[in-house]
């Protein structure tokens, strides 16, 4: 398979959550269409947390993890992408914050910001979220201290309410089998 050159080719981090269903499966298969498309490389994921609930509080504990892509599609097609692979894999539109067999998040771009009707970038909710902030400082590396954006991640993950509604799931998603078959 084709994969996107580096000199042409940009960072793209993203967040997963998933709280219906097989949760770990849901992920590892969302990560894994996206590796599947030509123009993207799944190049660093972090581990999986479970997480309380943030927002609509009456509905099932989340995982949580983020990671990094490398992409030569536009943040655009990107986004068009994630939300075919979230339509894939069942996601129902119907409670704002609310239960979702999977959710994908475009959060950072290198070198982009957006703001228009489908796509704002960096993510505005991103530093609100500790489910998010955490898995993310896991896996930003040293090249993103130019941009500031490890600085904005490290500093808002500091001052965050929510980090003890999050534990460890598991430290490998591409390991992990299906939730219900104790694999
Ligand atoms: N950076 C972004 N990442 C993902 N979606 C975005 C982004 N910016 C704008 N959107 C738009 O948000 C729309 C709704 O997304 P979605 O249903 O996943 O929201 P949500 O997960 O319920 O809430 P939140 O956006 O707060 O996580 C998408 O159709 C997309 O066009
Ligand atoms: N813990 C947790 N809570 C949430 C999540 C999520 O991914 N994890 N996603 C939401 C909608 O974006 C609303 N609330």
């Amino acid at each position: 398979m084709s994969r996107p050159s580096t000199s042409e080719a940009s960072e793209a981090y993203i967040a997963l959550g998933a709280n219906l269903g097989d949760r770990q499966g849901t992920l590892r298969e969302a990560l894994h269409r996206l590796e599947m498309h030509e123009e993207i490389e799944v190049v660093r994921t972090s581990p999986v947390y479970e997480t309380v609930p943030v927002g609509y509080l009456d509905q099932p504990q989340f995982l949580n993890m983020a990671a990094v892509l490398r992409t030569t599609l536009a943040p655009e097609v990107l986004l068009q992408v994630m939300l075919e692979t979230e339509n894939q894999l069942g996601r129902v539109r119907d409670i704002r914050y609310g239960p979702r067999t999977v959710d994908l998040d475009l959060l950072w771009v290198e070198g982009m910001t957006l703001d228009t009707p489908d796509l704002t970038l960096p993510h505005p909710r991103m530093l609100e979220r500790a489910f998010v902030l955490l898995p993310l400082s896991d896996i930003i590396t040293q090249n993103e201290e130019s941009s500031g954006f490890r600085g904005l991640i490290t500093t808002a993950l500091q001052d965050i309410d929510g980090k003890e509604g999050i534990r460890l799931w598991t430290t490998n998603v591409w390991e992990c089998g299906s939730e219900h078959s104790g694999s």
